[in-house]
């Protein structure tokens, strides 16, 4: 065919397709390279069998953050011990050393990242080391290379093995400009952190590879998550965590953000829960490749007056953080899932009263709801 018919015809698949659908890739196959660096990509990919697909293999990168190794426990009891494989640069507790496989990866490491990939068969993989938005503006140029080279390290090697990718995204792909209340899946994204810029990059080359080569991916943005048993590490929402810690061990605790503050937040149970549910909806029902989650949406004077319903002594004082005050000023206050509600079935579990009643009882303050009752 000539160059320019064809051409054309490309021009004509990319416009056809919805800017946000995404049913099947925009480009006929015949017109797209193997995989972006140019390796054969897996045999197996497209004749990975219905037998094989129940007993997947999973590599978590990041795993040892606040999230990983909750995430590696939901998929272990889905796909057996063996088959999830936590990775990080840092070295693992004991407790999560001996609960199942673990690596050491660096997603820096391209070559490293696609033995583990090989040797260990992997099918699926949940890309989840990344700088979070404070770290992130302390040390621009370490999130700009993991959150983004590390991306593309990940996306290639996903291509070129035939893996199922999943990448969160998050609440701070949105900036000022974008609308708040509530943040549509479809709207203007003008972060302003470089955490945010590598979040839209990341939505974006997801979908490129989508489109492009047929990636399987899919992306979660997430709110600020809270989870009882693991740190957050180093992010805006984090005063949403360590509030129940302080409540429970001291009485009082001085949170880094205004009062009024809104912000869209989910349990981590909720979370983990969506993560697999994506990766498990048929690929029929997602008419977009990056969807909005949501639970609930407070601020932290709403969250300590539901935390002194349980302990009555408890304190709040305020003394603002402006890095990170900046950034949660430019966030979403609400956030809108309607789509990832409609298209795949997602519900939330816990809203706020479940949430604080479950963080203080983990934390042991059984005694304190005890006496408040
Ligand atoms: N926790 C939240 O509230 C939240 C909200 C939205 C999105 N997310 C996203 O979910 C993912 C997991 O979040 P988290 O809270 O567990 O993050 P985290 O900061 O707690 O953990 C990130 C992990 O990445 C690892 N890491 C850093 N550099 C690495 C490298 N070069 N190679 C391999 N690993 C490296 C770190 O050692 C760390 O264990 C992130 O992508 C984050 O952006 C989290
Ligand atoms: C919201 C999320 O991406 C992370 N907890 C942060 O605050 O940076």
């Amino acid at each position: 065919m000539p160059v320019v018919r064809m051409l054309r015809r490309v021009a004509c698949w990319m416009l056809q397709s919805p800017a946000c659908g995404c049913r099947a890739p925009v480009l006929p196959s015949r017109f797209l390279g193997t995989s972006p660096r140019q390796i054969p990509m897996d045999a197996n990919f497209h004749s990975t069998s219905f037998l094989e697909a129940d007993q997947q293999r999973v590599l978590i990168t990041g795993g040892l953050g606040q999230l990983g190794v909750g995430l590696a426990n939901l998929l272990r009891k889905r796909f057996g011990k063996d088959n999830v494989i936590l990775s990080d640069i840092r070295k693992p507790p004991e407790h999560v050393f001996l609960s199942g496989p673990f690596i050491y990866s660096d997603i820096l490491d391209y070559k490293n990242l696609r033995e583990i990939v090989v040797n260990n068969r992997i099918t699926w993989l949940f890309h989840y080391s990344a700088l979070l938005s404070a770290v992130g503006e302390a040390n621009v140029s370490l999130a700009r290379a993991v959150n983004i080279t590390g991306l593309h390290n990940v996306l290639d090697v996903a291509a070129e093995h035939g893996l199922r990718l999943f990448v969160p995204s998050t609440i701070g792909a949105f900036g000022p400009t974008s609308p708040r209340n509530p943040t549509p899946d479809l709207c203007i994204q003008r972060p302003r952190t470089i955490y945010g810029v590598s979040k839209v990059h990341a939505e974006l080359m997801g979908e490129y590879y989508y489109y492009r080569y047929g990636l399987d991916f899919r992306c979660l943005r997430y709110p600020g998550i809270i989870s009882a048993d693991s740190q957050p590490g180093g992010g805006t929402t984090d005063y949403a965590v360590q509030i129940f810690h302080e409540a429970v061990k001291n009485g009082r605790f001085e949170c880094n953000l205004k009062p009024d503050t809104r912000l869209p937040m989910m349990y981590i149970d909720d979370c983990l829960r969506a993560t697999l549910e994506v990766m498990e909806a048929p690929a029929e029902s997602l008419s977009m490749r990056t969807y909005n989650i949501n639970a609930m949406s407070f601020t932290p004077a709403e969250l300590a007056q539901e935390v002194l319903k349980h302990v009555p002594e408890f304190q709040v004082t305020y003394s603002v953080d402006p890095v990170r005050q900046a950034i949660a000023d430019s966030w979403p206050m609400n956030f809108d899932d309607s789509n990832a509600r409609k298209d795949w079935g997602w519900k939330h579990d816990i809203d706020l009263p479940e949430l604080v009643t479950t963080m203080l009882n983990f934390h042991g303050s059984e005694n304190r709801v005890a006496q408040a009752n």
